[in-house]
């Protein structure tokens, strides 16, 4: 499920612009939000999850409206045609009669008895898929040892369908549109160590979920709490990308997984393409920039160096060069490049040396240099724990993020390595050449 968040994280999602256009309160998002849920859904729990969510939240959004007509009826507005303000008529027979119910508990009779059945459903479906988690850490992968799931999780569009569907070569749907994944979905994956693992691509998360939603959708969630390892993924090119981490741990902890496997997560920076994009830029930026400084530095130098006399030619050219080093050194203070005769060539060569290219991404990509002239902020604020940087699209740091992946899993002590040997296989009659001749016969 995707925890949308009532901000600005919508992002440029076509839904929002819907929001936007139809000027709905706050709240109704929430109703949307659903609505989009419950049209994407696939499976019979996702659909039955998204029918409960639906169903709470207009319980929770039952009030006492004016309906077209002008009467005062109960309902969310807009549902207010349905509804009458006037009680049943009174039931039973003689004097036992009363009066009925009114429409405000008849309908909330309706949704609780509906809310019941569904949750029934959702229950027998949760037994099911419990039954299929069990039986897969039992009967373990090629090798007889268990098979460890590890769940992707992370804010929608952080790009876990994409990464999932690169490490276990397969095609995931991914989209660049809010409610891309409504199911978790488990691909399998062989790590470097040539243990298998399942892959859950799960749904993502978003802010400002209301409490009852987390509720309702808690066995979609029920993968995430049930993996044996968390992978955390992030967009790194988000301009909120702090912000979207805490939402993220909130709704993990929110969802009781424990603070054990959250501190064991791996946090995976991903779309690291999109910096590297802006890393180009900007050294190109700074090339440019640093090349007009020169250019103007030598011509102003050449200019203060002919006014002086022939003789004082060799002095003046030393002072040029102190004053050129002395600027250089200053230059170097303030991360900009400023230089002299000398420095043009010098300046290339230290660009393109490892130290310099060091110097230059540390400014990336979110330098001050750079917060001004994009007005942004960015990760090198956020004091991160370690992570990992990959690209789903460009396959970068994946083999890393497999090798970490199944370091992790093999230093887990809860996952028990299955033996093969012969007491843990079924019991079954011997199988010699009498057998079969018998059998033949
Ligand atoms: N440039 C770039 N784009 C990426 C990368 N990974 C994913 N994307 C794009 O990001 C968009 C969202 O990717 P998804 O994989 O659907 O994201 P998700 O996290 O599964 O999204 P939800 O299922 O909605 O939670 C898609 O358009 C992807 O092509 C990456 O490493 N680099
Ligand atoms: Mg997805």
């Amino acid at each position: 499920m995707q925890f949308l968040s009532t901000r600005f994280c919508l992002g440029s999602s076509s839904a929002i612009w819907r929001l936007v256009a139809l000027g709905k309160p706050v709240l109704d998002r929430v109703g949307l939000i659903i609505e989009i849920f419950h049209a994407h859904a696939e499976t019979k729990e996702a659909k039955l999850q998204s029918e409960l969510a639906a169903l709470m939240y207009k319980r929770s959004r039952l009030v006492r409206v004016r309906g077209p007509s002008g009467r005062l009826t109960f309902g969310a507005s807009g549902e207010a045609e349905v509804v009458s303000a006037r009680g049943r008529g009174s039931g039973g027979r003689g004097f036992i009669s009363g009066a009925g119910e009114t429409e405000l508990q008849l309908q909330r009779r309706r949704i609780h008895e509906r809310r019941n059945h569904l949750r029934s459903q959702i229950e027998e479906v949760r037994r099911t898929r419990s039954l299929q988690r069990h039986a897969r850490r039992r009967h373990g992968g090629s090798q007889g040892q268990s098979l460890a799931t590890v769940a992707i999780v992370g804010y929608t569009n952080a790009g876990k369908s994409t990464l999932v569907s690169a490490l276990s070569e397969t095609d995931l749907y991914c989209d660049d549109r809010l409610f891309a994944t409504v199911d978790p979905r488990l691909r399998s994956v062989v790590l470097p160590s040539g243990r298998k693992a399942l892959l859950s691509d799960t749904v993502g998360f978003i802010s400002d979920l209301p409490v009852q939603l987390v509720e309702a959708f808690h066995a979609t969630l029920e993968e995430v709490v049930e993996a044996d390892l968390l992978v955390h993924v992030l967009d790194s090119s988000a301009p909120n990308l702090d912000e979207q981490r805490s939402t993220v741990l909130q709704v993990l902890q929110q969802i009781g997984v424990s603070q054990e496997k959250i501190e064991n997560m791996i946090e995976v920076w991903n779309k690291i393409d999109l910096l590297d994009k802006n890393i180009g830029d900007y050294e190109t930026l700074n090339q440019d920039e640093y090349l007009s400084e020169v250019e103007e530095e030598e011509n102003l130098d050449e200019d203060e160096c002919q006014l002086e006399g022939e003789g004082e030619e060799n002095l003046e050219e030393d002072e040029c060069l102190t004053g050129g080093e002395a600027r250089e050194s200053e230059g170097e203070g303030d991360g900009s490049f400023s230089g002299d005769k000398l420095t043009q060539g010098k300046i290339m060569s230290e660009l393109s040396s490892e130290e310099d290219m060091e110097s230059i991404e540390d400014q990336h990509p979110y330098s001050h240099k750079q917060q001004e002239m994009t007005g942004m902020t960015g990760p090198c604020e956020v004091k991160s724990a370690e992570h990992l940087e990959t690209s789903a699209v460009t396959g970068v740091g994946l083999q890393e993020l497999l090798t970490l992946i199944d370091e992790k899993l093999s230093t887990q002590s809860s996952i028990v390595t299955r033996s093969l040997g012969p007491l843990d296989r079924k019991w079954r009659p011997t199988y010699t050449a009498d057998t079969a001749k018998e059998a033949g016969e």
